[in-house]
């Protein structure tokens, strides 16, 4: 397996509204996408994007940053959000070519995957690693997107 690009660095938040008014008036992103819910991961997601070098073969934009806010109390982050109320880095997102390749890469090295491969809010297939696996990161590893990815907003 090789490491691909970071898609992506996964934020919680206890609001996704005052998260873009930070990105926006302090950080002065200049684009936000439109939140949205994902109700099967518990989360309200909205993508920051930062900039990009559009000379490279990639989208034209750089890392994004994943705010996520929890929909419940049931959400997988309401416990993380309970021990950093004000929120946090809270995982990484790696590339990688193929999830499969990918997957048994990291069972035969010892890693605990949390649940299945599944589509993620890039729309691709992700899984999940164990932070205490991890050198403390909760890791999240996504195949690269076949074609660069069309937003729509
Ligand atoms: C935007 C949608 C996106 C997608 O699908 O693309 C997502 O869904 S991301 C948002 C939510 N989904 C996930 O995070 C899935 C993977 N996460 C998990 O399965 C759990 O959160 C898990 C197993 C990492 C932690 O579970 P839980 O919080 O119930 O357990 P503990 O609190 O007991 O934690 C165990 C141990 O791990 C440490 N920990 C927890 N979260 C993190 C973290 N984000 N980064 C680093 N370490 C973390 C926690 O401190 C505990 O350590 P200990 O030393 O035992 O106190
Ligand atoms: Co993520």
């Amino acid at each position: 397996m090789k490491l691909g690009r970071l898609n992506h660095i996964g934020v919680a938040t206890p609001s996704i509204e005052e998260s873009i008014a930070y990105y926006r008036d302090v950080m002065g992103a200049t684009k936000i996408r439109e939140p949205f819910d994902l109700e099967e991961q518990g989360v309200k997601v909205c993508f920051v994007d930062t900039p990009g070098d559009p000379t490279e073969s990639g989208p034209s934009f750089g890392t994004q940053i994943e705010l996520i806010e929890p929909l419940s109390d049931a959400s997988p982050i309401a416990g993380f959000l309970a021990k950093n109320p004000a929120g946090g880095q809270h995982h990484l997102c790696y590339e990688v070519e193929d999830i499969e390749e990918a997957r048994s890469w990291f069972e035969e090295k010892g890693k605990r995957i949390l649940g299945p491969t599944r589509i993620g809010a890039h729309g691709t297939p992700i899984f999940f690693l164990h932070p205490k696996d991890m050198m403390g990161q909760l890791t999240e590893i996504m195949e690269t997107p076949k074609e660069t990815t069309h937003w729509s907003n």
